[in-house]
């Protein structure tokens, strides 16, 4: 799904957000219901400021007479400050619990959803998400929401206490207050479009920066750089002409709104002057009348100023909800599967997975969107233990193959079974709680060597520094003065490649996951170093089960049993030995010095 072609509506958009409320755990009702107390006794604080200049001015009252008015303003404020403190804390911190809450969520989601989501969807839009759109709900959730309710309950508190003291100037406010809510929606309509491209246009900017960073070295080899800088000058410039249109909205309507407020104010003050002219009307209720006409109009004119942050809630939320949905479609998908499935073997096993693992696939078929086949009637056991690879060609399915084998890809045909029970019966998770896999391009994270090890900052000594030796990546570790608290830079920078490598396949060691699957586990390494670490993984597949990605058939050559896969078919499989007697692919590949492209 493209950001901005999102099919969820603005109403669904904004139901989901209100339902969202419920993260809050109370913070945001008990910040309203301060917020609501704060505007209405402001209805008393008015009420004494206007004995108090009546007092003073028309009935010649002393400072003695004034104190009792002046201590019970005091108190007022006091109370009013409190309240006010007290209100933008809480509503505060019920954004910050629910933006916490959905970014858990949304986290949890995108996990579910696995990696083959997120090359589809685009990491950096994937991360905006997360962030700028998480944090976007915060002024939606501490000042639209709450505006929303001070607006309902303020002027109407005003409205209820006014009409039994002079019902004529009830009545003007009452006239004069549709008008800016009136306004509001008008202008709302046009920038809630105008807010939604604006979102999608920031997502699709995120991209383009990121690929551009990652690409830096790329684009200065080939000297592309300025051809980029072009671009996204051009993406920048449309963003900021876009940042501008809603800019004009808002600033247009909030001249609107203070010129409505404004003008109805100025109207009161005008029709309770007349009265007071004619006697309709006392000095104090016209003054009481008087300063509370801005405090009524004050909710409404807030609510105009929080406007956008409502409208920027509601686009980042139609991409979150699409999200769910995708999220929602997987999981039925899944659970279709298991209820339609027929069981195989011990169904009691379709829970967590134990292990030993005997792995198979079975005529297993699976195509990516309209493209042909990447695997295509794949039958293969993998036993639980030894050492198994794959080999083939470039694009042959060889990392499609182990995808599907951890769930990532559903098969179109066939079925993918663990200890007799197909994948998609299990918990996925569960299953992936045995895997280890290590990419060609192991990631390594931003943090200290031995977090990067253990993936988590507790660890055991004894194993991490075991993990490390088995990886041959112990010396070099003591050679560090910070050891294992080494800092790592973002993506592994201040490594090389070998020391990367290395340092995945440690993280392997430390875990000790009952499936070790590799992906050229020696493409970076030495001679050397090469055989050592080839090594160390043909003692771990003594008593675990160890799948390794292969095109340098050397490498494989001590397997237990070799695939070779081409054109998402299998087409060979046995002993280095035994296939370097048959005629056929893998002969070819040997004859080619291990590669076929
Ligand atoms: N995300 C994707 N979307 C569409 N097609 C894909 C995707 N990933 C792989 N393919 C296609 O599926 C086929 C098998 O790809 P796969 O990556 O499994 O091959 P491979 O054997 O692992 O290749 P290599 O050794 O070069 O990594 C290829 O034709 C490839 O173009």
């Amino acid at each position: 799904m493209n950001p901005g072609d999102s099919s969820v509506t603005a109403a669904e958009s904004k139901q989901w957000l209100k339902q969202q409320k419920q993260h809050s755990e109370g913070l945001l009702s008990k910040g309203v219901a301060l917020g609501c107390c704060h505007g209405i006794l402001v209805i008393g604080q008015m009420a004494l400021l206007a004995h108090m200049l009546d007092g003073a001015i028309f009935k010649q009252w002393g400072l003695h007479e004034l104190a009792a008015y002046m201590w019970a303003m005091l108190a007022i404020i006091l109370v009013r400050a409190a309240l006010s403190y007290g209100s933008s804390r809480l509503c505060y911190r019920g954004a910050v619990a629910i933006k916490y809450q959905l970014r858990k969520d949304l986290l949890a989601k995108i996990f579910h959803l696995g990696p083959s989501f997120v090359a589809q969807k685009g990491s950096a839009e994937s991360a905006q998400l997360l962030h700028q759109g998480v944090e976007s709900l915060q002024d939606y959730y501490a000042g639209y929401l709450p505006a929303i309710a001070y607006c309902s309950v303020i002027p109407l508190a005003i409205l209820a206490i006014v009409i039994p003291f002079d019902w004529g100037a009830a009545l003007i406010f009452l006239c004069t207050a549709p008008f800016i809510p009136f306004f509001m929606i008008m202008i709302g309509k046009k920038a809630e479009a105008l807010n939604h491209q604006h979102w999608a246009k920031l997502l699709r900017m995120s991209s383009h920066f990121l690929d551009i960073i990652q690409g830096l070295t790329q684009l200065k080899i080939f000297n592309a750089s300025r051809q980029e800088i072009a671009a996204v000058a051009s993406i920048s410039d449309q963003y900021r002409r876009q940042t501008m249109s809603i800019l004009k909205i808002a600033f247009l309507s909030s001249f609107f709104l203070e010129f409505l407020a404004s003008v109805s104010i100025a109207l009161v003050a005008v029709i309770m002057g007349f009265r007071l002219y004619y006697g309709e009307v006392d000095y104090l209720l016209a003054l009481w009348v008087l300063l509370l006409a801005p405090e009524f109009y004050l909710p409404l004119r807030n609510l105009g100023t929080q406007y956008h942050a409502k409208m920027a809630g509601v686009s980042a939320a139609q991409d979150m909800i699409a999200l769910y949905q995708d999220a929602a479609v997987s999981e039925q998908a899944r659970e279709s599967e298991i209820t339609s499935g027929q069981p195989v073997g011990n169904e009691n096993q379709a829970g967590p997975f134990n292990a030993p693992f005997d792995i198979h696939f079975d005529e297993v078929s699976f195509a990516y969107d309209k493209r042909d086949k990447a695997l295509d009637k794949v039958t293969l056991s993998f036993d639980n233990k030894g050492l198994h690879a794959i080999v083939g060609p470039s694009g042959a399915g060889k990392s499609t193959l182990i995808e599907t084998l951890m769930g990532f890809h559903q098969p179109q045909q066939g079925r993918v079974l663990i200890n007799g029970v197909a994948l998609e019966q299990g918990n996925r998770d569960a299953w992936l709680q045995h895997c280890g896999w290590i990419a060609q391009q192991g990631h390594i994270f931003y943090g200290e060597l031995g977090f990067n090890v253990a993936l988590s900052e507790q660890y055991n000594l004894a194993k991490i520094e075991q993990a490390l030796c088995q990886a041959g990546l112990a010396e070099w570790v003591k050679s560090q003065p910070l050891g294992l608290n080494t800092q790592i830079g973002e993506a592994g920078a201040g490594l090389s490649g070998g020391q990367r490598q290395r340092l995945a396949l440690a993280r392997a060691f430390y875990h000790q996951p009952d499936v070790l699957i590799l992906d050229e586990p020696s493409s970076h390494l030495d001679k050397d170093s090469e055989a050592a670490v080839l090594q160390a993984i043909k003692r771990y597949a003594e008593h675990h089960l160890v799948i390794v990605i292969a095109q340098r058939l050397h490498t494989v050559s001590q397997a237990d049993c070799i695939y070779v896969i081409h054109q998402g078919r299998l087409q060979q499989q046995g002993s280095h030995s035994l296939l370097c007697q048959q005629p056929g692919l893998y002969q070819q590949m040997l004859h080619a010095g291990g590669r076929h492209e």
